[in-house]
């Protein structure tokens, strides 16, 4: 028996079984069982180069945002309006077969958006190009699910059910759980709340299925058989999702409406160019980028290049900042002047574990280069250069 069948058992069985307190150890299981086999289901066929083969485009930009969704309910169209790149569009379903990539220019950034084929039903198990559809989101920051609000609502339901299935997980938080593989020991398990979906043997019951003996656990929230299998499993993908409902010129107002006021959710009309921009403004929040300008000393900040971080993607601290700039250069740092949102004063003096903010503007300070330099230099900006030279003498910059 292949493993989609004996998936397609378990998942029987488990419909079959009543919920509740007698039968909750046994679902459990039997939920473990499942996630083992679709994590085996997601290894690459021996002998293929991947499951994202033929679909690979090289990363470009400073972010990467999938289109994801059911056949012919405007991908391409999108990605032609929003990109400029033209995607073939037209009434027939599956009429993208692979991916096809375009830039977004936004707030002084460049963004890659990916249009894809159709995925349906059952992609998650290979049907179509589901498998390699599903590699691209998972290398992408954020995914556009795109929807037809003239269709059934449940769309969403499906395919969020069909991405959950190879490990992703929409708008969710990483389960507040501690779990750590030992050696021996046994197993000890602690909470710092009470538990109302799980208790402990049945913890013991999923690490036995996973035949693992040793381990520490601590649950720090109130979590679900399921939070604990994808802590165990160990390689689910938390991401940001935007429900894109398009096509609001053929629905009536009232539907509209209903759909605007879903969360994470935003209406738009690729035929009548509707809200295309309330859609972008989404996606940067979403993205979380951080811009920060640079100040060379005694010059304005160059606004047109901005060193572009992100909290997801290497973090957005002084020291990832330097090392964007160049891997050397975190050595030679002797504190940074910051100006922004992120700084108390103007402008502030910070080591490199501090955390900057959009737009934040940052003057580095060499530790060859003497006070004495930057003091004239910076007279131009208020007292900020005697304030500076106080505080490293009271407090030494942590580094
Ligand atoms: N009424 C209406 N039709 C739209 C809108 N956007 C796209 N369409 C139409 O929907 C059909 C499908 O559009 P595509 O862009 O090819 O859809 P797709 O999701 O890329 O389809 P596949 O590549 O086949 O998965 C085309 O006939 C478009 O003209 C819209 O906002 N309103
Ligand atoms: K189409
Ligand atoms: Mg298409």
């Amino acid at each position: 028996m292949g493993i989609i069948e004996r998936i397609k058992e378990i998942e029987a069985e488990m419909a079959r079984t009543q919920k509740n307190k007698a039968t909750e150890y046994h679902l459990g299981q039997l939920k473990a069982k499942i996630a083992k086999l679709r994590t085996q289901l997601l290894e690459p066929p021996k002998g293929s180069a991947g499951a994202g083969e033929g679909f690979e485009v090289t990363k470009f930009g400073h972010g990467r945002v999938a289109l994801i969704g059911f056949p012919s309910v405007g991908k391409s169209t999108l990605l032609t309006m929003l990109t400029g790149t033209k995607s073939e569009a037209a009434s027939y379903e599956f009429t993208t077969l692979t991916c096809i990539p375009g830039i977004i220019h936004y707030n002084g950034t460049k963004i890659q958006l990916l249009d894809l084929p159709g995925i349906i039903e059952g992609a998650s198990e290979g049907k179509g190009r589901g498998r390699q559809v599903i590699a691209v989101s998972k290398s992408s920051d954020i995914v556009l699910m795109v929807l037809d609000a003239s269709k059934s609502e449940g769309h969403r339901q499906i395919l969020t059910k069909e991405l959950e299935a190879v490990g992703l997980r929409l708008n969710k938080k990483p389960p507040q759980i501690y779990f750590k593989r030992k050696k021996t020991g046994g197993i000890s398990f602690n909470t710092t709340m009470q538990l109302t979906h799980i208790d402990e043997k049945l913890c013991y019951q999923i690490l036995h299925e996973y035949k693992i003996h040793n381990a520490e656990l601590l649950f720090r929230e109130d979590s679900t058989v399921d939070d604990l299998i994808d802590v165990i499993e160990g390689n689910r993908k938390y991401m940001k999702c935007i429900y894109v409902y398009n096509k609001i010129d053929v629905v009536g107002i009232d539907d509209v409406d209903h759909l605007a006021r879903q969360p994470n959710s935003v209406v738009i009309s690729c035929n009548l160019e509707l809200n295309l921009d309330r859609l972008l403004a989404k996606m940067w929040d979403a993205m979380g980028l951080v811009r920060v300008y640079t100040k060379p000393q005694g010059q304005q900040p160059d606004f047109s290049d901005p060193v572009v971080l992100s909290a997801d993607r290497g973090g957005c601290t002084v020291e990832d900042f330097c090392n964007h700039i160049h891997r050397s250069l975190v050595k030679d740092v002797k504190y940074v002047l910051v100006w922004g949102v992120s700084s108390r004063h103007y402008p502030q003096t910070c080591g490199l574990s501090h955390v900057l903010q959009d737009e934040d503007v940052v003057q580095i300070v060499k530790k060859k280069e003497t006070d004495e330099g930057g003091r004239g230099r910076f007279k131009s900006h208020s007292n900020a250069p005697a304030r500076i030279s106080d505080r490293q003498k009271k407090a030494p910059l942590k580094q």
